[in-house]
């Protein structure tokens, strides 16, 4: 049937990439974080967003979501600009935030948690036929087997990871995860390799703050590094520093100062 649509919609824009960042400025209390930042994330492509504490990652990954403003440059998702929300495709686009838990207080399955993520603000109901859709997410992080089961009783990395099949719940087209592998222990970090897997297979595109590769190092085809707000590097991930891959190994970034060639064979993960 056809629709008649009117009112204020957004342009079709045939092959628009999921993200485009041009010229990224973005100041917090005084301090500017990004520093021209350009970005470009492609369909199907999995990309790594490296860099030591404080170098401005989660900041850039809010900047293109909107989430904190933007001093200078343009966003745009989807070829829809981002300082207009409304225009923004946001069912598109699935976000699981840093070092969240999923248990809120409220004593809410992970059933309940994930079909949390088919609500909006004109929908305060899960839609009708909600199960199968928020079971399958569940299944996409091997979880399906505690769907009846509080949150509140779950490891960090299994919140983690019902947090993931919240965003996943809606299909997105753009995952876009903050250091998902921090404090998670190795049978989360392996569960999220697979659900990767099965997201690349997909051609969802994904967007990932991460410290370390780790179990993700053969997913991930492309890695930008930044350093102090700006891009140094982008393109192969950087070769792991030897041991800074395993779950133990504690990151201190002592290296601050120490000047970055982008095409220095030097440049190692966990020396950034
Ligand atoms: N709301 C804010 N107001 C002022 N400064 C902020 C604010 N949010 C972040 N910053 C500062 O911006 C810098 C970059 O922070 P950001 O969280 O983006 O870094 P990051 O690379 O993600 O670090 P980490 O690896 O530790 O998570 C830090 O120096 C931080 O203190």
């Amino acid at each position: 049937m056809l629709r008649l649509v009117t009112g204020d919609v957004a342009p079709y824009r045939p092959m628009a990439l999921p993200v485009r960042a041009r010229d990224l400025h973005v100041t917090l209390g005084g301090a500017r974080i990004l520093q021209g930042v350009d970005l470009d994330v492609r369909d199907g492509e999995m990309v790594a967003l490296l860099g030591a504490n404080g170098s401005g990652k989660s900041t850039l990954v809010k900047a293109l979501l909107s989430v904190v403003p933007v001093s200078r440059g343009t966003v745009t998702l989807f070829g829809a600009d981002v300082a207009d929300r409304r225009h923004v495709p946001w069912r598109r686009v699935g976000y699981v935030p840093q070092r969240v838990g999923a248990a809120s207080g409220t004593p809410a399955t992970a059933l309940e948690v994930v079909a949390s993520g088919l609500l909006d603000n004109r929908r305060l109901r899960p839609p009708r036929g909600w199960r199968e859709p928020a079971m399958s997410a569940l299944d996409e992080v091997g979880l399906a087997d505690r769907a009846h089961e509080t949150v509140s009783v779950f490891s960090g990395g299994q919140q983690q990871r019902v947090l993931i099949a919240r965003a996943l719940v809606r299909r997105p087209d753009l995952l876009v995860l903050d250091e998902p592998l921090t404090g998670i222990d190795r049978d989360s970090q392996e569960s999220l390799a697979a659900t990767l897997t099965g997201l690349r297979e997909r051609g969802t595109s994904v967007l990932t703050v991460l410290h370390e590769l780790g179990s993700l190092a053969g997913l991930l085809e492309r890695a930008v590094v930044l350093r102090h707000g700006r891009v140094v590097h982008d393109g192969a991930p950087p070769p792991a520093a030897a041991g800074h891959c395993g779950p133990e190994h504690e990151h201190h970034h002592a290296h601050e100062d120490v000047p970055v060639d982008p095409h220095n064979p030097e440049l190692r993960l966990g020396l950034s």
